[in-house]
């Protein structure tokens, strides 16, 4: 098998292993006839026909459907709140699957167009609060969670008004407001976000299972919380606020709430009826991928989870790494060039400050590894591009596109370069299957892209710098190196992987 065709297949494992069927299933069961308990991970909780489902985001039909087929006869009623035109799409992609069944209980609303929230998410909202409130401790709700999930809770705090929320929202994203940031307003104007709808089911046991999109799985971001007790308080919310310019030009009825809510909270809330559980991310997707890349015979490291950051300082560190890697193929990675490359590496990872990243750490581990075998990197976050062009692209194909460039540039510096000794591939694909608003998930490079390119009259870097990596990917060898895998059904942000091995044994 080609280098390749290793990359897609770590890709596809990686991803199934978070498609919501076997995720369900992996984390919850249902157990016993004459006393069933319902199992999720590792805690037992009694049913007996009492089980109620609530869900918001992009992956939740899928949740729901797999969840319902667990469940059988012991859940009452449901009702998720997913994006507008999804279960068309689904059907349409022939992912039945995902698709819940005739006669299910489960209600679906769709709704929250262009991912913002809207009359429709608003009445989904209204519906799933009403089902909360009305539980008592005999009743046990299962929560549903995944990326998306904000826009298709919509809930202001009266007297907001949902256009006066989703003006806010909007004005925060386009100044560029970071995710954190964006959901600590969204949970301070909102009665379920931010533990709301937990506390609402009160005294109903709650489990929510959570599939996160967030980086570092934070469980009061995800979705903006709505089962887990805020960290945040109103003033961090008018930090945010005052931060992108916006507390001038609030609307009254803002306003009035911000005023109106405690600035900390009297008691520390009781969130002791609630079990949140982080049932799929990007770490689970890429230890999948590293089992798979071992039984392939790689030497495979993860290097993070939370790979963020300026697109093009994210490339430049790949293309680094890449060198020092096939410098050590080629037994000079101790050398003055691999110092140097060491050094290009600690400095790029401070500038980037990816959270949780060890990258010192992680240079020992490589420099521990003999040249007998193939190496595989595997890492996963979301890069943040600045679009400068009007070309058509995504995060993943403009990553693969730069890598792609840089591993070019350095290949020419350098006289006799260890890169052409080595065969390499470098493969960022969105794990939701569609990378920005291309029909692909992603994109493939190695350090002949450039040149080859070129014979087909097409100028790499010219694309670049109009953001249109989906049209060069598209015309070069005929979208060959394009990603392209259809919808996925699930979210767990993005995945890169580095595959490399000496020429000599391929
Ligand atoms: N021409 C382009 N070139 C590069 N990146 C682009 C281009 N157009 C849009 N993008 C990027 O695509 C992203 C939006 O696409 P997408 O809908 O896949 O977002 P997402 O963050 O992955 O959404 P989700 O969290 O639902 O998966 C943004 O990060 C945006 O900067
Ligand atoms: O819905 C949201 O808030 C984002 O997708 C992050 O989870």
């Amino acid at each position: 098998m080609s280098l390749r065709e290793h990359a897609l297949s770590l890709f596809r494992s990686a991803v199934g292993t978070v498609r919501p069927a076997p995720m369900l299933k992996r984390a919850v069961k249902l157990q016993g006839d004459g006393c069933p308990q319902l199992i999720v991970k590792g805690r037992a909780f009694p049913v007996k026909r009492n089980l109620y489902l609530v869900g918001f985001g992009k992956a939740v039909l899928g949740m729901a459907a797999a969840a319902e087929e667990i469940l059988g006869d012991h859940l009452i009623r449901g009702i998720v709140s997913v994006p507008l035109g999804i279960q068309e799409s689904l059907q349409r992609a022939g992912m039945q699957e995902m698709l819940l069944k005739p006669h299910s209980r489960i209600q679906v609303i769709e709704g929250a167009k262009n991912n913002l929230p809207d009359p429709e998410a608003l009445r989904g909202a209204g519906a799933i609060q009403e089902l909360a409130q009305g539980l008592t401790a005999d009743d046990l709700l299962l929560v549903l969670i995944s990326g998306g999930g904000s826009a298709l809770l919509p809930a202001p705090i009266p007297p907001i008004l949902l256009e006066e929320k989703e003006k806010l929202t909007k004005m925060l994203a386009s100044r560029g407001a970071a995710i954190q940031e964006l959901n600590t307003v969204r949970k301070t104007l909102s009665l379920l976000k931010g533990g709301g709808l937990a506390r609402l089911a009160y005294p109903a046991q709650v489990v929510s299972l959570i599939l996160s999109d967030v980086i570092g799985d934070p469980l009061d971001i995800i979705a903006s919380g709505p089962t887990a007790a805020s960290s945040h308080s109103v003033q961090d919310c008018l930090q945010v606020l005052a931060k992108y310019n916006l507390l001038q030009s609030l609307p009254k009825s803002v306003e009035t709430v911000l005023s109106s809510s405690p600035t900390t909270r009297a008691t520390p809330e009781d969130y002791s009826h609630v079990c949140n559980i982080i049932i799929g991310s990007n770490t689970l997707a890429l230890d999948e991928a590293k089992r798979q890349a071992e039984g392939l015979g790689y030497v495979a490291l993860i290097l993070s989870a939370a790979v963020c950051g300026d697109i093009g300082h994210v490339a430049a560190l790949y293309c680094q790494l890449i060198r020092l890697l096939c410098l050590g193929f080629a037994g000079l990675g101790e050398g003055p060039l691999g110092n140097e490359v060491r050094g290009n590496l600690l400095q790029l990872a401070a500038e980037l400050d990816i959270p949780g990243l060890n990258l010192a750490e992680f240079l020992q581990a490589l420099q521990g590894l003999g040249p007998e075998k193939p190496v595989c990197i595997l890492a996963g976050g979301e890069t943040t591009v600045r679009l400068r062009g009007s070309g058509k692209g995504g995060r993943n194909q403009e990553l693969a596109l730069r890598v792609g460039l840089g591993l070019h540039r350095a290949q020419g510096a350098e006289a006799s370069s260890p890169l052409g000794r080595c065969e390499i591939i470098f493969l960022s694909g969105g794990t939701d299957g569609q990378d920005g608003p291309t029909g692909a998930a992603g994109a493939f490079c190695s350090p002949e892209l450039v040149d080859e390119a070129f014979q087909e009259g097409l100028d790499a870097e010219a694309f670049l710098s109009n953001n249109d990596s989906y049209t060069f990917f598209s015309h070069f060898q005929r979208g060959r190196h394009l990603l392209v895998t259809g919808l996925t059904g699930t979210n767990v942000m993005d995945i890169q992987a580095v595959l490399i091995r000496p020429r000599d044994r391929s």
